[in-house]
């Protein structure tokens, strides 16, 4: 089954090698690229979008979330990621010189700038992961729950490793180091497809584009927006609909095993930090790019008319960093007593600025909640 819908992508793919690009063949690529992805999410779904084969086909390991985030360890067997597990967290998790020493998923935990971060390593993948070979689909789906993905190299091994790693990910509908694009798709009852640029297109989609990916997905009716400028997949991607959007840190160990020289080549590479797991070199500077990428905040409490604590910061993610969320952090029940509060930082106009529920902080603000009375 799955080799005969890897034929189909395989035709496809050369299908789409030889037409050319351009304007009057961009309706033809747009039919193309949609049948590409149904084909893509069938081969990692099964038909329809249910889980096929195996009994754990896209099921990650059942291991529950704890801490302020979640990394998740992904890489090709044997490149250090127990090592690394052990070298972050304390937690031992078996490493040896054989391939697939890890069989299952072992969580670790590390603090952080006073964050608890939660660290999951997982077996070694290889090519193929995403279509069912090894463990590869439990070890993706589990990556999917995180906030953040390390992916693991040999800084000894070949580059191409990196590309397919990516791949294994991509097939998964993980988006790495991307946004989720901004367009708007909402399905409606009647009246056709409706389609509206806020920005002029400049990567293929135009209208009739639209429609035929529509057309593809036997979507008849809908109004689409776009408010950026977007490419076909990033459309397709959003039709489909499950895509997970997360930001990837490419991790070189090994460096004591390779020469100066191969190690400024890797250099050039953006998202990327060279480790040594074995012999602990460059590990704060890992922590600190973490820390970077997790979007994270520290918020320190003051009780009034004391000092604030800043040992036990409370952490807020990026997206809603706001006054409500932070006291919820403290106690589900204190924003019904809530007031006003008073905060210091960076946040704050002058200091302290008083402040309602809706005020977003920014990191190493201090806030102190005056309830009502
Ligand atoms: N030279 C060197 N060897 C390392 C380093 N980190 C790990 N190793 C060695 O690489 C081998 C594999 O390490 P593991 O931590 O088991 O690798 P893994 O990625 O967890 O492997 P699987 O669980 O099999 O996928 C072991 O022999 C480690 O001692 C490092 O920084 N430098
Ligand atoms: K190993
Ligand atoms: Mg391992």
């Amino acid at each position: 089954m799955s080799d005969d819908i890897q034929k189909k992508i395989e035709e496809i793919e050369a299908e789409m090698a030889r037409t050319q690009k351009n304007k009057a063949t961009n309706y033809h690529i747009g039919t193309l690229k949609a049948k590409l992805a149904k084909l893509r999410s069938e081969l990692t779904n099964g038909p329809g979008g249910k889980s096929a084969g195996s009994k754990d086909a896209g099921r990650g390991f059942d291991v529950s979330k704890s801490g302020d985030t979640r990394i998740g360890l992904v890489g090709f067997p044997s490149v250090g990621k127990s090592t690394l597990l052990t070298t972050l967290t304390g937690t031992r998790s078996e490493a040896a010189a054989y391939e697939f020493t890890t069989l299952t998923c072992i969580p670790g935990t590390m603090k952080y700038k006073g964050a608890r971060i939660q660290v999951l390593d997982l077996p070694g993948i290889i090519e193929g992961a995403a279509d069912g070979r090894g463990r590869g689909r439990q070890v993706i789906s589990t990556a999917r729950t995180c906030n953040l993905i390390l992916v693991v190299l040999d800084s000894a091994k070949p580059v191409t490793h990196k590309k397919i790693i990516e791949n294994e990910l991509f097939s998964f509908g993980i988006r790495i180091n991307q946004n989720p694009p901004d367009i708007k798709v909402m399905t409606k009852n009647a009246g056709g497809i409706g389609y509206q640029e806020m920005v002029k297109q400049t990567q293929g989609m135009s209208a009739d584009v639209a429609r035929v990916v529509c057309k593809e997905y036997k979507i008849s009716c809908a109004e689409i927006i776009l408010r950026e400028d977007v490419s076909v997949d990033q459309f397709i991607d959003v039709i489909e609909g499950n895509r997970a959007y997360i930001p990837v840190l490419y991790v070189f160990n090994k460096i004591d095993a390779i020469t100066i020289e191969e190690l400024d080549i890797l250099d050039q590479m953006p998202n990327y930090v060279p480790i040594s797991s074995q012999h602990e070199w460059n590990l704060e500077e890992l922590m600190e790019e973490i820390w970077h990428r997790c979007s994270m905040l520290r918020v320190y409490t003051k009780p009034k008319g004391q000092i604030p604590d800043y040992d036990e910061p409370v952490i807020l993610h990026a997206e809603n960093p706001t006054i409500e969320e932070f006291c919820n952090r403290l106690h589900k029940s204190i924003i019904d007593s809530f007031s006003h509060a008073w905060v210091w930082g960076r946040s704050a106009k002058h200091q302290p600025q008083r402040c309602g529920k809706d005020h977003v902080l920014a990191d190493e603000d201090i806030v102190q909640i005056c309830k009502k009375v």
